[in-house]
């Protein structure tokens, strides 16, 4: 296929997506289910233009003046890949494939300098309306610009398992990606987003890969998975430890001694937790699944650190997921919240007296993060909040992107500050 058919393509799934309200996922496989004939080049690129389109679906409709599926797409490719929509409509001539031109007065819409501002500004930060007051009281003045960074293409972040290998070896296993060391995150490698129709190199295919060499794994969630600062023969509870990322990194950072517990209360979320432990070599991984009986009532009182990466809205993933920006509602954040409530009061009987409390999300609602923490220590007077700030300068010194810190204790990460997904990093310690 050529961009004209691919273009005609995008503008397909995204009217699927906005008529049957679907997961951008779910609507690109259908497609390539019922056009068998398209190349994995093709899929790539209708599913940059799809992703790129959602990804600024506000600042894209308001140029265009326009929400239409055509219209997001046309959007994309003027204002993100650059096409010249003149040069556009004369590379459909000949292609049976190509949508309908476009008309003198969209290509005026298209091409109209500075259309941005009159726009309003949660539209300029390509952000739903509702989450402004959010954004404003997070990042002040640069709002608009973290809101922005939130709609730009991710890189692809991988962790080298230092149990199996070294950031220079993988490196050079994976030399013909383009990847390259990240630049806070210890053990860290990233392959830039690329551009337009590029395609992400599938790393999990390389042998590197199933031998356990690396993981996938954002830098932030590897920044913050280094922030906990899980020391060897340590008890660590890992009680909202999902597909296991978190758990991984801290197995990796305790040699493989002392003991991690990973629990979370969806069995379904801990599927691929058993696979990836064992590619990775870790041997000291406890799973605990949910059960009537309470399955962690022998941990009470025993964990040097519990750790909490609990269910958030995901705002600081946007990038990745932005069709979810746009299906969270306010409704959808005030359960989170009571979620996370719940969760804090939960993981409190398994800290020792003097062990540590990690409470991780990624998200950067400030309701999400030092809101919770705040409310949770006036409920719980025996947990002190410490500084990130000490571990952060010894594992990265002072000449890295610096995060946000409302506190100059708790941590947020954002892809306009470190580069990296959005991440809130806390750590209080229970006095008594
Ligand atoms: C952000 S995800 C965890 C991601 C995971 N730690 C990782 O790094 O891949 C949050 C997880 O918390 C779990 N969860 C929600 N409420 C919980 C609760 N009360 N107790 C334990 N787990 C819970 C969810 O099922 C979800 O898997």
């Amino acid at each position: 296929m050529r961009l004209p058919g691919r273009l005609s393509a995008a503008i397909e799934v995204l009217a699927d997506i906005e008529k049957r309200k679907r997961p951008v996922a779910d609507a690109l496989k259908d497609w390539g289910l019922s056009h068998r004939f398209a190349g994995s080049g093709d899929r790539a690129a209708i599913g940059n233009i799809v992703y790129d389109a959602l990804r600024k679906k506000l600042s894209h409709a308001h140029v265009a003046r326009s929400e239409s599926a055509r219209s997001l797409a046309f959007a994309t490719l003027v204002r993100d890949w650059g096409e010249n929509p003149e040069a556009l409509n004369a590379s459909f001539g000949d292609d049976k494939f190509a949508p309908e031109a476009l008309s003198a007065k969209e290509i005026e819409h298209l091409t109209r300098a500075n259309a941005l501002v009159d726009a309003p500004e949660h539209v300029q930060a390509d952000i739903p309306e509702w989450a402004q007051p959010s954004f404003e009281s997070n990042f002040a003045e640069e709002w608009i610009a973290e809101g922005a960074a939130l709609a730009e293409r991710p890189p692809l972040d991988m962790r080298v398992n230092t149990l199996k290998s070294t950031r220079e070896k993988v490196l050079k296993a994976l030399k013909k990606t383009g990847a390259q060391p990240t630049n806070i995150a210890t053990n860290g490698i990233r392959i830039e987003a690329g551009k337009r129709d590029s395609r992400t190199p599938n790393v999990q295919a390389e042998e590197a890969f199933q031998k356990g060499r690396f993981e996938i794994q954002d830098e932030g969630s590897q920044i913050v998975s280094e922030l906990i600062f899980a020391r060897p023969g340590e008890k660590i509870l890992d009680l909202c430890a999902g597909a296991g990322g978190k758990t991984l990194a801290m197995g990796d950072m305790m040699e493989n001694k002392g003991q991690l517990f990973a629990y979370d209360s969806e069995k379904n979320r801990l599927a691929p937790i058993w696979d990836r432990i064992k590619r990775a070599g870790l041997h000291n991984v406890q799973v605990r699944q949910p059960h009537h009986d309470d399955p962690l009532t022998d941990l009470i009182g025993a964990m040097d650190r519990v750790v909490l990466d609990a269910p958030c809205t995901g705002s600081g993933t946007w990038r990745r997921r932005p069709d979810a920006k746009w299906r969270l509602t306010k409704q959808l954040l005030d359960q989170r919240l009571q979620e996370q409530e719940e969760v804090l009061s939960q993981a409190v009987p398994y800290v020792k007296v003097g062990g540590f409390l990690v409470y991780i999300t990624c998200s950067v609602f400030p309701e999400e993060n030092e809101g919770q923490i705040y409310a949770f220590m006036d409920e719980n007077p025996n947990f002190e909040l410490l500084s990130a700030g000490e571990v952060w300068q010894d594992l990265y010194g002072f000449d890295k992107p610096m995060p946000w810190s409302s506190d100059l204790k708790s941590v947020t990460l954002t892809p306009a500050s470190t580069n990296t997904d959005g991440f809130f990093f806390s750590v209080m310690q229970r006095t008594g």
